[in-house]
């Protein structure tokens, strides 16, 4: 029998690899499709559901878009999560395809998991984990285990924890996908792709279509229609918090919000944030900016010392003018040096 549930895509990733590009572009290229969005991102301030909404892509309405903003979606299913599908699936007109960006801090797994809650076991189903890979960040190591600061930490500590949470965090999301985008190509050699394409095949426990892509550019229909049924599907998706019970925490990465005042001109403010960037070892920092004598507000984003900015859109008579930035990064980061070498 011909399944009536309503697919959900999980789209996946590190912090910046490209998730909300993607989005867009999905959205860009699919208008025959009535497509819900869940926006989930590690911080309070909500941009990525502002950069949709106010995208222009006729699909990226407000009614569309639901954001997920306290805490990260694998914490917190039953609290939000359930709720917030059980909602869209009531609706008088359902989506037809439930895309779910999730925060790049998130496990897949225990979101995938959540589908086979009763509430919406039968109503819905995982089309496919779509999980993007920031290939520059990859191969410049980022992620990867060091085995000698490893071994060199258990000699001088045995009773330290030795996980590498960046890696975890990679991995685990590599081995829910069914589907891996080796994104920002554009940015490394062919022959760099292909090598980290091999490398990855490695790292995952089954063969997985790896494909690549700049700027999120991929055809709806590659990533839309997988038909994985991922939940039903789990013992293939190993995790490092498998057995952890479905309440694991982010004390590994902390995210706080920077005001800074009016900069002069985008250029300074960049050449500086990428130092601080550099400095403190920050993850991720994005934000609007106010620039003396412009009407536009400023979209930042900086992924480690990689950074891009635009006017994305002319700032409104009732909203204050302030620049706020949040700052993402491992647990232990300098909040303090951080604000004061922003001011
Ligand atoms: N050069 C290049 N830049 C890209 C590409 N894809 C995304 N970016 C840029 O990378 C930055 C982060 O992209 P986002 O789409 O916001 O990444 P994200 O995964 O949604 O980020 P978080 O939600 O913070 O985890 C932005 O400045 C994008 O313009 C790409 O293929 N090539």
């Amino acid at each position: 029998m011909q399944s009536t549930r309503i697919p959900a895509t999980i789209i996946s990733g590190f912090l910046g690899a490209g998730k909300t590009t993607l989005l867009r572009s999905l959205m860009e290229k699919s208008t025959h499709k009535k497509i819900a969005i869940i926006v989930n991102e590690f911080g309070s301030l909500g941009i990525d559901g502002d950069i949709l909404k106010n995208c222009g892509v006729p699909g990226c309405t407000e009614d569309n878009i639901v954001e997920l903003a306290n805490g990260c979606i694998c914490c917190t299913v039953a609290d939000e999560f359930l709720p917030t599908m059980e909602a869209l699936l009531d609706r008088k007109d359902p989506p037809e395809h439930i895309i779910i960006e999730t925060s790049g801090l998130a496990l897949p797994k225990p979101l995938i998991k959540a589908f086979n809650w009763p509430s919406i076991k039968t109503r819905m189903t995982v089309d496919g984990v779509v999980t993007l890979v920031d290939s520059p960040a990859v191969l410049a190591g980022r992620f990867a285990d060091d085995p000698e600061a490893v071994a060199q930490q258990r000699a001088a500590d045995p009773s330290l924890d030795h996980d590498n949470p960046l890696h975890e965090v990679f991995e685990d999301q590599l081995c829910s996908a069914d589907l891996i985008i080796l994104n920002k190509v554009d940015l490394i050699t062919p022959e760099q792709a292909q090598q980290l394409t091999q490398d990855i095949q490695k790292e995952i426990p089954k063969a997985v279509k790896i494909i690549q892509a700049s700027n999120g550019q991929v055809d709806p229909e590659i990533i839309l229609g997988i038909n994985a049924g991922a939940e039903d599907d789990l013992q293939s998706r190993p995790s490092h918090h498998d057995g952890e019970g479905e309440d694991h925490e982010h004390d590994d990465f902390t995210s706080f919000v920077v005001t800074i005042p009016t900069a002069n001109d985008p250029e300074s403010l960049v050449q500086k944030l990428i130092q601080v960037a550099n400095t403190y070892d920050i993850l991720r920092i994005k934000g609007y900016v106010n620039i003396a004598n412009k009407p536009m507000r400023l979209e930042i984003h900086g992924v480690g010392q990689r950074f891009n900015y635009h006017f994305d859109r002319a700032w409104r008579a009732d909203e204050s003018r302030e620049s706020k930035l949040i700052i993402i990064g491992e647990t232990g980061i300098d909040q303090e040096a951080i604000q004061s070498s922003l001011q």
